[in-house]
């Protein structure tokens, strides 16, 4: 009886939000560019900007989003795949408003979820987007089953990137791969991250983007860059969140920019849409 007004309520809410819902994932080809400072600043900006936000932390055995976030949650997705806590008793709520679903930091066997685990965590989500407006998934960097899975199923995917010839490299790499699996409208951008020359960012693209158009056919959208701020590496040493802390800093001015620019970008269609991409394409892959 309960489960059926819970199922009728969510129902109604689903109804009543049916466009808005979106998901963005957040990944790079290599490692350290700053996606987990980035997923969270982002986070604590689209909460400014009035969404409501929840992060899952996908980086599944190198977890980093309660350490930018200076929490110590409780419990982690390794309670919900034991069964010892259902997906609402995972959920952290951190004294910046933003939620969290966090992972679990050193345990090796969930870098290498199974296919049905990753599934069974999926599926589970399905009991609480009603209620937010964005999801924000922050993938492990590289390029593995489980980042291109969480990368496809997402409305949006963010590759961070920084100048580095090597992180460059990488980025081409995963923007290549994740382009030639998207069959759907999933819309795919790239941030250069930790640069003072906006031509040089731009360049980045530009070369990306020609890669990719060469070998896809697609094309990907330009985001933004972010300055070098001092002030970042400052805030993770001092576990506070700069967007809050230093609204006006460099990073935080960019930041915001990036922010308008990714929602502005392809509106996605029905927040059902996530479920049945997931249920339907979610793939194996085979690298050559
Ligand atoms: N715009 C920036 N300016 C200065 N430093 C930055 C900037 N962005 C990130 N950093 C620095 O880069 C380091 C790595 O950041 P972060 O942990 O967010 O990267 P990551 O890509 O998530 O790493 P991993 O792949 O290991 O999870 C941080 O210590 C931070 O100080």
């Amino acid at each position: 009886m309960m489960r059926d007004q819970a199922e009728s309520l969510r129902n109604m809410v689903k109804k009543n939000r049916s466009v808005d819902f979106q998901v963005i994932s957040i990944t790079s080809g290599k490692g350290g560019v700053g996606k987990t400072s980035f997923t969270v600043n982002l986070a604590y900006i689209l909460q400014k900007m009035g969404k409501n936000v929840l992060i899952l932390d996908a980086d599944l055995a190198l977890a980093n989003v309660d350490i930018v976030l200076n929490e110590k949650p409780k419990y982690n997705l390794l309670h919900l795949l034991t069964g010892e806590k259902n997906i609402n008793e995972i959920i952290w709520s951190s004294k910046y408003g933003i939620k969290f679903i966090p992972a679990a930091s050193g345990f090796e066997e969930l870098a290498n979820l199974p296919k049905e685990q990753q599934m069974f965590i999926l599926n589970s989500l399905q009991d609480i987007y009603y209620s937010f407006d964005i999801m924000l998934i922050d993938t492990s960097a590289g390029i593995s089953e489980s980042v291109i899975n969480f990368c496809l199923a997402a409305d949006k995917t963010v590759v961070v990137t920084t100048p580095d010839p090597t992180a460059v490299a990488d980025s081409y790499a995963i923007c290549r791969i994740i382009s030639n699996y998207n069959t759907g409208n999933m819309e795919l951008g790239l941030v250069v991250n930790m640069t003072d020359n906006e031509k040089e960012a731009e360049r980045i693209y530009n070369a990306t983007n020609n890669v990719i158009r060469k070998f896809s056919g697609k094309t990907i959208k330009y985001y933004g860059c972010i300055r070098k701020d001092e002030k970042l590496s400052k805030s993770i040493r001092e576990r506070f969140v700069l967007t809050s802390r230093y609204p006006n800093s460099k990073y935080s001015q960019d930041l915001e920019i990036v922010a308008k620019a990714i929602l502005e970008g392809n509106l996605p269609e029905k927040k059902e849409n996530f479920w049945r991409r997931i249920l339907n394409n979610w793939i194996n892959l085979k690298f050559d």
